[in-house]
């Protein structure tokens, strides 16, 4: 993992956050999140779709490209729910002592 992702990833989300309540029509990230969670899910999936479909084609730097934009549309989602990182981080670190196939397990309860 690149060490500078992590702190990219920090301060795009600190731009999203600073971005509430601006003007919808000077920051894109303004106008997703004044029209609620469900267009920013709508978002957050159009962009995860064309992700996949560049990584099943094996377009490496489509794949990257819709990579970068699934992840800022999850941060403006998350953010739009109410989610924040330290959420996310809390549940992958509860995650790390099991396997993939011990975690879906346990959540088939
Ligand atoms: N990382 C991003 C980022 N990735 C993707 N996008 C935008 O996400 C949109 C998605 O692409 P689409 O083809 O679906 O766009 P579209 O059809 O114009 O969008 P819709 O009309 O459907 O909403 C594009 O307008 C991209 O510019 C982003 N917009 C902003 N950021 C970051 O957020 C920061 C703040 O941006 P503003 O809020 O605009 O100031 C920027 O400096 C960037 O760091």
């Amino acid at each position: 993992m690149d060490r500078n992702l992590g702190q990219q990833l920090d301060a795009l989300w600190q731009t999203i956050e600073s971005r509430r309540g601006a003007d919808p029509d000077s920051s894109y990230t303004a106008s997703l999140l004044a029209q609620g969670a469900e267009r920013c899910a709508k978002k957050f999936g159009e962009e995860a779709v064309e992700a996949a479909i560049a990584g099943a084609l094996g377009n490496k730097d489509e794949l990257a490209a819709e990579a970068a934009d699934t992840l800022y549309h999850l941060f403006v989602l998350m953010a739009a729910a109410g989610v924040e990182p330290a959420d996310i981080a809390a549940k992958l670190a509860g995650r790390t002592s099991q396997s993939g196939h011990e975690e879906k397990a346990s959540r088939k309860g």
